[in-house]
């Protein structure tokens, strides 16, 4: 059953979640038309016309429910969920039939099946709404009886019994409010802890992908990355290319000797955003390591790709690092392979390293594909 719900879309999985309320609300309305249509008819506790009108309330209105909810015309609604409305409908179609009840032992169970009606309000109320709520309702019970006295008094048990019943309804509800209360607060609670480890997986994510110091993939991610790169080569797209870079700056070391450690990592940095900013969205850059950079270039040829690589490293050539001495720049070797469909991955970086390292030994400052 769980599975399911994890395909939805959040939207989804509140009007499903809506839906299941709606049918748990249900529960005691069915409970109650049951009893007034197997029990209270047959003894003639309740007139036939006034159980079928109660029928008819119950039905159209819970219809309409659950049409706006399958329609998803209830998220237009300021309550999507349309709890209070609900409640609403529970206590007239209940204070209805409670009118026409030839007996005061009758409406036990419309009081006693209230209270749950009244306890649903905890999805969406906090405490005062829902203690206003239950005022109304027990407001509206003690109205009710007030006007059968008046005019139906058939089925008013002593007025101090009445009395009593009503007073027991209100603590009742106080105290259906007071549990509701402290429910809502534990969810608001979990909720908010909840997001607080929502917000902590994705800290712990970034830290987990990404690189401290330049703040592109770590080589862990880009690692991922070429695993899906190079499943991806094996579906049967046409045309479906993809080349690696392997590229490394050159004399780096020479950098931190003659500036110190921070300028070497401030040109990183640098770099990093440099190189970030000129590939492609589709392009994937990541640190492999140290001040060697990985490029993942779906859609290449190698041809393509040492064009691109090697335009890259004109840019870098010529661009002015800002925590160098003016006039210092830096270059870049790279070594490009194209990955085909039945290489590991292994082999496709050792080919990839290793036209870097001819790109070093030629002099640096180039570019150097695979054969
Ligand atoms: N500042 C800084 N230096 C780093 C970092 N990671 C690696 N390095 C340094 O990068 C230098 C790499 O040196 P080498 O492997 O000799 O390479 P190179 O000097 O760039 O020479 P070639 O690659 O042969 O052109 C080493 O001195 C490392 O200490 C880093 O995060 N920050």
């Amino acid at each position: 059953m769980s599975a399911p719900t994890q395909t939805l879309d959040p939207v989804q999985r509140a009007q499903r979640l809506r839906l299941q309320r709606t049918l748990w609300a249900c529960v005691p309305l069915s409970v109650l038309a049951g009893c007034v249509i197997v029990i209270y008819l047959p003894l003639g506790l309740v007139p036939l016309v006034r159980a079928v009108e109660y029928l008819a309330i119950i039905l159209l209105s819970w219809s309409l429910f659950f049409g706006m909810i399958l329609t998803g015309l209830n998220r237009r609604l300021p309550d999507p969920s349309m709890t209070v409305l609900q409640i609403f409908t529970g206590i007239f179609s209940q204070l209805y039939i409670m009118f026409f009840l030839t007996d005061p032992l009758a409406r036990v169970p419309f009081l006693l099946l209230g209270t749950v009606n009244m306890m649903f309000a905890v999805f969406a109320l906090g405490l005062w709404r829902m203690l206003a709520l239950n005022v109304l309702g027990v407001g509206s019970y003690a109205g009710m009886i007030l006007l059968k006295a008046h005019w139906y008094p058939v089925g008013l048990a002593d007025w101090r019994v009445e009395v009593a019943a009503v007073v027991a309804f209100v603590v009742a509800v106080s105290m259906n409010a007071y549990i509701g209360s402290v429910i809502t607060s534990l969810r608001d609670r979990l909720r908010s802890r909840n997001r607080e480890l929502e917000q902590a997986m994705h800290r712990l994510e970034d830290l987990a992908t990404r690189d401290p110091l330049t703040q592109l993939p770590n080589r862990r991610s880009v690692m991922e990355q070429m695993d899906l790169e190079q499943a991806r080569l094996q579906t049967p797209e046409v045309g479906n290319r993809l080349c690696l870079c392997m590229v490394d700056v050159d004399h780096f070391k020479a950098i931190n000797d003659n500036h110190g450690h921070h300028a070497g990592d401030a040109v990183l940095c640098w770099l990093a955003r440099l190189l970030d900013e000129k590939v492609e969205d589709q392009h994937f850059i990541g640190r492999f390591g140290g001040e060697e950079f990985l490029l993942l270039l779906p859609g290449y040829s190698l041809h393509a790709a040492r064009e691109l690589i090697d335009q890259l490293r004109r840019v870098v050539a010529e661009a002015q690092p800002p925590t160098l001495p003016a006039g210092q720049r830096i270059t870049l070797s790279a070594g490009v392979a194209e990955c085909r469909p039945e290489d590991d991955i292994e082999h496709i970086l050792q080919r990839a390293d290793e036209a870097l390292y001819v790109a070093k030994h030629r002099g640096r400052n180039r570019v150097v594909a695979a054969d």
